[in-house]
């Protein structure tokens, strides 16, 4: 039977990484991006950008909305603190079950908590199942409409504080424009556009950092 693309990304994560050294397994995964099958990870371009931003909020509590294969998840969770938690939503089982392994393989399961559900259905229940009460930081790669109903969602459910800093990929390609048209125009945001490139190619993309002012 065929093999899926996150199946041959784990492979070669396995064949080409060492356990326990988050960096090469992010390596692996670039390297297998760009000879030989491109994938939506974050990548290491818009990656470095991520690194930055979150060695700047250095936080303790980090929610990711959309795991994939784990590449940016294994990117945050290696920059945490010792006692942060990164809680990451994949609805996804398929992906939810490669993105396990490439945490594993990182050795950061300690760090993360990959829970297997959908976004809108899940920030409700945070508070209650995680015992969260803000989140530092909010990095969000899922489906680019779902950022700005999601985004609307936490602040209904009081899960940002004054401070907290969203970090959206993708806000040129595929891009997300009714949530840049919000948070850029919101007086509850303070934004500023890192330009890049898409994952693994030379088309235009970017990142949108957003501090919640309270
Ligand atoms: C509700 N909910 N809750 C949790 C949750 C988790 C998921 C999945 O993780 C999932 C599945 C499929 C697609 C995505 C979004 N990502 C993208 O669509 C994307 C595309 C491209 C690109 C760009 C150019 C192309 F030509 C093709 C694809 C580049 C990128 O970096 C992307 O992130 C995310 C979905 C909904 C979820
Ligand atoms: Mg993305």
């Amino acid at each position: 039977t065929q093999s899926t693309r996150p199946q041959r990304l784990l492979g070669a994560v396995q064949k080409n990484a060492t356990r326990g050294q988050p960096h090469s397994v992010l390596k692996a995964i670039d390297q297998f991006c760009t000879h030989t099958e491109w994938a939506m990870n974050v990548g290491d371009e818009k990656g470095c950008i991520l690194d930055s931003v979150v060695s700047e909020v250095n936080p303790a509590t980090v929610l990711e909305l959309g795991t994939y294969c784990g590449y940016s998840t294994v990117r945050i969770a290696s920059l945490l603190p010792p006692h942060a938690k990164l809680i990451t939503l994949e609805f996804n089982p398929d992906f939810a079950a490669i993105a396990r392994q490439v945490i594993a393989w990182a050795g950061l399961e300690d760090k993360v908590q990959l829970v297997e559900g959908a976004s809108g259905d899940w920030i409700p229940k945070m508070k209650e199942q995680f015992g969260i009460t803000t989140f530092d930081f909010v990095f969000l790669d899922h489906w680019k409409d779902r950022y700005l109903p999601d985004t609307k969602l936490m602040e209904e459910c009081g899960l940002l504080r004054k401070g907290t800093v969203l970090l959206a990929d993708n806000v040129i390609c595929p891009g997300t424009p009714d949530y840049l048209e919000y948070i850029r125009n919101s007086p509850r945001y303070k934004s500023q556009y890192f330009k890049s490139h898409l994952e693994y190619t030379k088309v235009e993309d970017g990142l949108e950092k957003s501090v919640f002012q309270g």
